[in-house]
């Protein structure tokens, strides 16, 4: 880790962030209480509410009811980006990217006991990732998407697989571009989890693509269980 991987974090906590289960499954984003409750009704253990660009007052309500529903399922609830209320209202989680990073109490996060998640996107990002120790590690885009616009070119199977055998003790995520027919050959590169938005939300059947999506995710942790 060099001063220039480091540079604009804050005060970093003294100890890792709560550990979350190393394989957190088939884990949607989405943007609406709509579709947290759908999809924790379909089964989903993990899931994000995700909402862009809003201010704190305006999203509040919404934040305190996903997370009152994410407690009710017993679900792993994440929230981006809003900290601070994911804090006040005591989520499970938040998922923070780089630039999040820069401008977050990491410190207030931890003490207050939520677990975090990261996005990386390349090496210089995984170090700066690690260093926060992180409840787990995110790593995209692994193919072009759709949902969001990317300002670097998607990292491949190829990368995933090296970044991936890097952080062996953290639980993983892979997102971006991951639609039904390549989560085997994303789940062979060793990942705990894998995150979607349009697998699900623009799948002409939402209820047939999770309960496949859940399936390929549980088959493939059930034969990893086997092999041990
Ligand atoms: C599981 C997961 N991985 C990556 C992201 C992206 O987070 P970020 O880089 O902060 O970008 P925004 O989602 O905030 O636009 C994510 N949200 N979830
Ligand atoms: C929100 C988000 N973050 C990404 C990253 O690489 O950090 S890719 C992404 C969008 C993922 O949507 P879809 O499953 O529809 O491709
Ligand atoms: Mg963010």
């Amino acid at each position: 880790m060099t001063n220039n991987q480091l540079a604009g974090l804050p005060p970093l906590p003294d100890s890792p962030f709560l550990a979350t289960d190393k394989k957190l499954g088939l884990y949607p984003v989405v943007d609406t209480l709509e579709w947290i409750e759908r999809l924790l009704n379909a089964g989903v253990t993990t899931i994000q509410l995700r909402i862009k660009d809003c201010k704190d007052e305006d999203v509040e309500q919404t934040i305190k009811q996903a997370i009152e529903l994410g407690r009710r399922f017993n679900a792993r609830l994440f929230i981006n980006d809003y900290w601070r209320l994911a804090v006040k209202h005591r989520a499970y989680g938040i998922h923070l990217g780089q630039e999040d990073l820069l401008t977050t109490d990491l410190k207030a996060i931890h003490q207050a006991g939520l677990r975090l998640g990261v996005s990386t996107h390349d090496d210089n990002e995984l170090a700066r990732a690690v260093a926060v120790r992180p409840s787990y590690i995110a790593l995209g885009h692994i193919f072009p998407t759709q949902t969001k616009d990317m300002p670097s070119a998607p990292q491949g199977l190829t990368e995933l697989k090296r970044h991936i055998a890097t952080i062996p003790d953290y639980p993983t995520v892979a997102i971006g571009g991951i639609s039904i027919d390549k989560v085997a050959d994303v789940l062979a590169c060793g990942v705990g989890s894998i995150a979607v938005v349009s697998a699900i939300t623009k799948a002409p059947d939402w209820r047939k693509a999770t309960a496949e999506l859940l399936s390929l995710i549980e088959q493939k942790d059930g034969s990893d269980a086997q092999r041990q």
